[in-house]
This record gives C-alpha cells, sequence and structure tokens, in this order.
C-alpha cells in the first residue's frame, strides 16, 4: 500500500461474504417488500422510490401506470431476483432492513480480517470511505448491526449510487469530487479502491485511482490486471 491518503471499499464480497447479502437480506426484502410498500404508501420516501420504479421500467420498455402498486411491487421483486442495483429498490430494501436488524433477525457479516484491518487502518489515521449499491442507509445499518458489533464509526462517509453505477468511471470522479471537498488537495491516485469485481476496479483504476482485488473465494487469476489478495492482512 503505497502513498495511500484514503481509503474507498465496497462491501458485498469485500468486507463481508455474499452470501450474507444474496442468502439472508435479498430473501428478507422479497419476503417483506409487498407488505411494507402498501403499509408505507403515504411516505415520502417511498413514493418517491415508487416513482422512480416506474420510470426506470419505462426506459426498459415495460410502462407501468405509477398508481399500480401491485405491478411496481411485482417489478421491485423480479429486480431482487435479478440483483439488479437499481437506486429506487435500494432505497426501499435499505428502509426494509432496518426492522430486521432493529428485531436482531440477523447481523451483518464480517470477514474478521476486514474488521481488524480497517480498525488498525482508521486509527494509525486513514480515512476511511464506503462505496456500496447498497443505499447510504443501507450501509449504516450494515455496519451499525454487524456481528462485530458497531462498526459505524470506523468511517468518515459514505457513497451510494447517486454517484452512479459502480462499474461506471464517472462515479469514481464524482465520489473524487466529493471527497476534495473535505480533504483538500486529494488525488485520486492517493486513494485506494477495495472490490471483488474486476469491472468495479477497472473503473476506479481508469479514474486514476489506486485498487486492489478481493479474491475472497476463488484462486487468484494468474493474469490479473490488479493487484489481488484474499484477505485484508495482504494489503
Ligand atoms: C449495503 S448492504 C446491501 C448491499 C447491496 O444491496 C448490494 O447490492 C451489494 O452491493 P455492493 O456494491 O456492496 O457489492
Ligand atoms: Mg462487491
Amino acid at each position: 500500500m503505497q502513498n495511500v491518503k484514503l481509503i474507498l471499499t465496497d462491501i458485498e464480497g469485500t468486507t463481508s461474504s455474499i452470501s450474507f447479502v444474496k442468502d439472508v437480506l435479498f430473501p428478507y426484502a422479497a419476503e417483506h417488500l409487498p407488505a411494507f410498500v402498501k403499509a408505507n404508501l403515504s411516505d415520502e420516501k417511498v413514493q418517491t422510490a415508487l416513482q422512480q420504479t416506474a420510470e426506470l421500467a419505462a426506459e426498459d420498455g415495460n410502462v407501468i401506470n405509477v398508481d399500480d402498486t401491485d405491478a411496481l411491487v411485482a417489478k421491485l421483486l423480479q429486480w431482487i431476483s435479478e440483483d439488479r442495483k437499481a437506486t429506487p429498490l435500494k432505497a426501499l430494501q435499505g428502509l426494509i432492513w432496518k426492522t430486521g436488524y432493529e428485531n436482531g433477525d440477523y447481523q451483518a457479516h464480517m470477514y474478521p480480517d476486514a474488521t481488524e484491518y480497517l480498525k488498525k487502518w482508521r486509527d494509525s489515521g486513514l480515512p476511511l470511505y464506503v462505496y456500496s449499491s447498497g443505499s447510504v442507509k443501507a450501509q449504516e445499518l450494515f455496519f451499525g448491526y454487524s456481528q462485530d458489533g458497531n462498526l459505524l464509526p470506523l468511517f468518515k462517509g459514505h457513497f451510494d449510487t447517486l454517484m452512479g453505477g459502480k462499474r461506471e468511471t464517472r462515479s469514481y470522479l464524482n465520489i473524487l469530487a466529493e471527497l476534495q471537498k473535505t480533504h483538500t488537495g486529494l488525488n485520486a491516485a492517493d486513494v485506494l479502491f477495495l472490490s471483488d469485481i474486476k469491472e468495479e476496479l477497472d473503473a476506479a483504476k481508469e479514474a486514476g485511482m489506486q485498487t486492489i482485488w478481493l479474491v475472497r473465494e476463488d484462486e487468484i487469476p494468474a493474469d490479473a490486471e490488479h493487484k489481488a489478495v484474499k484477505s485484508f492482512a495482504e494489503i
């Protein structure tokens, strides 16, 4: 880790297992989404998410009336099953997961090395930020209710798909511009981005950031274009 002044990390597959997100969080959201939407139809955040769902579906060529709650819910359930990183879905998931965390139905998974090194890096003075497809609300819940306790104070800030998609270079430039408001003189090359997805690392590298690929389960490819490690201890 050379000349790194700030670390930006992904969550799923990087600090935490893919299985926790896919096998616990997504099914919980799918189970509770229909009742949650119907019970909270007058909530401004829910209304905004439904409006955006209709707009996004229309962009896909699937016109749904914004008053057709059942059709919008069906579309959102389809997106959960496809793991679509759609901003309105992510906003609703964050709201739904809150109840599960607060009831103690689950705690967010953390790889032990991720918790250990995030704490070490924070203690050494490195500012830590998160960039995930999960909404900022969902990220705060995730680290606030982790199996290793409340890890939220480790992070200086959070970014989600409001910055853009994680496979787009523009998103990392948007994040850099946000970071520069607090960290004067910060350059892209001062930022280390950690992720398990090559296309996300490619986009961050294109924006000028340093990258490290977390290869948690598979063999590290011999021809990896990014420095690849199996755990935060190797960073
Ligand atoms: C923040 S908790 C749920 C994560 C999530 O919804 C997701 O889609 C995972 O995205 P990531 O960018 O962390 O791989
Ligand atoms: Mg990931």
